[in-house]
């Protein structure tokens, strides 16, 4: 690993290359589903869209394919594009074709948006199908908040410092009665999405953003070196589960404009 260790307070893996990235980021989700299904004898993870999937892709192969528990995955998504399953821009559709086909996920404890509706009836269904999941210990629940508590939420984040779907300076992010809310004016087509929101995002037990290439440089730095300084953040850097833990994923473009020789250079 180029460097890994904690900069103001934030866990920051920062690798050489992204065949490193990518093998360090299966190994990371793999312990963590063991000590989930250890734990409570369940998984509950929540994907994204985006580059985040393609990097994912080493859980598909040797060893991760044969010990992985996969039967006791249950599959989410932290946001989805309001469109047809089957649509190029869909998030399940992605995750389907190069990950959740390859590995013996049982199909029932994938969870998917439904499709057919507007993108606030979607957001209001997902967290109905959230809160029964809730009921029934599928997915755990938060001590702190009345919030769901995923083992593991995985985001990447857009130039501007997005996460999930949540956006800069929108009103997306004050949302704090809601675990599943919507926008339809996303920058980043396709512009209607559903989305959990910061208190959802901040319960969980684990949270991993997954940064890559030099188009992330200015949001990755301020979104990790931003905060505490009294200004706002990019939505990234609100990313801090309360009582969970999260960890940076970088490749060496991503930290390029991170503060303090350590992470730069
Ligand atoms: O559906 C989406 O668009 C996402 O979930 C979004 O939050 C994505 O993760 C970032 O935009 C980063 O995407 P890239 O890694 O492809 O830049």
């Amino acid at each position: 690993m180029a460097r890994s260790g904690v900069h103001k307070d934030r866990e920051l893996r920062i690798h050489e290359s992204l065949d490193e990235l990518i093998t360090d980021l299966a190994d990371y989700i793999a312990e963590i589903s063991e000590a989930a299904v250890k734990e409570r004898g369940v998984f509950a993870i929540a994907l994204s869209g985006g580059s985040l999937i393609g990097l994912m892709g080493k859980l598909c192969e040797a060893p991760y394919n044969k010990t992985v528990d996969w039967a006791k995955w249950y599959i989410f998504w932290a946001d989805e594009r309001v469109v047809a399953k089957n649509h190029v821009d869909s998030n399940y559709k992605l995750a389907k074709d190069r990950f959740l086909s390859k590995v013996p996920i049982i199909p029932s404890h994938v969870h998917s948006i439904n499709d057919s509706v507007s993108a606030e009836e979607a957001a209001d269904e997902y967290e109905f199908v959230i809160r029964q999941l809730v009921k029934s210990r599928v997915i755990s629940v938060s001590d702190i908040s009345d919030c769901p508590k995923f083992d593991l939420i995985l985001l990447g984040m857009g130039s501007d410092g997005h996460v999930a779907s949540l956006l800069p300076n929108h009103s997306v992010l004050e949302e704090k009665d809601e675990w599943v809310t919507y926008i339809t004016d996303s920058p980043k087509p396709p512009p209607e999405r559903i989305t959990f929101t910061m208190p959802v995002i901040n319960s969980a037990s684990n949270v991993a953003i997954v940064i890559t290439g030099e188009s992330k440089a200015e949001a990755a730095h301020l979104a990790v070196d931003g905060v505490g300084t009294g200004f706002p953040s990019v939505p990234a850097g609100i990313v801090q589960p309360l009582k969970g833990n999260l960890v940076w994923f970088m490749d060496k473009p991503a930290a390029t404009k991170l503060d303090g020789s350590e992470f730069s250079k």
